[in-house]
């Protein structure tokens, strides 16, 4: 699961983040939207104890990320608008790289294959250097990543920002299939059609307070666009 209580950052004069409760329970997909500057980031960067909290805690998986920062680590996958991976390395090489770096043990190669397979990405590319990769593939290298480390978390920032429809459709299934193997999702986007389609929750952000949430039950009926224009407008 992923926690928040309290949680606020202030950056110079910059209230980031004010006083924010989250719980995203095993097996949720929680997708934050908010306009640029709303403080999605900086939940996400506080929660992979990249930034500092100036009040409150963060927990993944009942660890404290500011007290036991390299415990909550292991239990994460991050997943970044653009995934950083080595582009003179294959997809293969990277995963084996990354793995062996999180999980300090090397997996066989029908294993890693397997992995990146169940990342939805094509067992012919496995061997091709990412320099060649798509948005869309580096992304799923970086599930198969969250996959092999059997990551308890999921962050994710922006992660469908420029990916074709199809994509961001197929990137929604390997999404729900982390969610259905238990994995707390937390993405951050600014794709309202993709929050619908993906998530079990919907937080709308603004000026660093989740000012509404949304469930699941609730999403197939919302208009999602007229309520998110509603609470900005507010
Ligand atoms: N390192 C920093 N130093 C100073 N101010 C910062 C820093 N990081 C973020 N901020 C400020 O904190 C606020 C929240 O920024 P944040 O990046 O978390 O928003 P966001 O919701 O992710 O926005 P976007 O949708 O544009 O990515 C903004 O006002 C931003 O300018």
């Amino acid at each position: 699961m992923i926690k928040t209580r309290h949680l606020s950052k202030i950056f110079d004069q910059t209230r980031a983040l004010d006083q924010v409760d989250l719980d995203v329970a095993s097996g949720e997909i929680y997708c934050l939207l908010g306009a640029n500057g709303a403080g999605k980031t900086t939940l996400i960067n506080i929660l992979l104890n990249f930034v500092e909290a100036t009040e409150g805690n963060a927990w993944i998986d009942e660890i404290d990320v500011a007290a036991r920062p390299r415990e909550a680590k292991r239990q994460v996958g991050y997943i970044p608008e653009q995934v950083t991976l080595y582009p003179t390395l294959s997809g293969i090489e990277n995963l084996d790289y990354f793995v062996s770096l999180a999980a300090g043990q090397r997996l066989e190669r029908t294993r890693l294959l397997e992995l990146l397979e169940d990342a939805g990405l094509d067992r012919a590319a496995a061997d091709r250097r990412v320099a060649k990769y798509s948005k869309g593939m580096r992304q799923k290298v970086g599930i198969a990543i969250a996959f092999a480390k059997e990551a308890k978390a999921l962050l994710l920032d922006e992660p469908t920002s420029g990916l074709d429809p199809q994509a961001a459709n197929e990137f929604s299934r390997l999404l729900k299939k982390a969610g259905e193997r238990g994995v707390a999702i937390l993405m951050a986007t600014h794709d309202l059609f993709n929050a619908k389609q993906t998530g079990t929750r919907i937080g709308i952000a603004r000026a660093g307070r989740i000012v509404k949430e949304i469930s699941a039950r609730d999403i197939g009926h919302a208009d999602l666009e007229a309520v998110y224009l509603d609470v900005m407008r507010a």
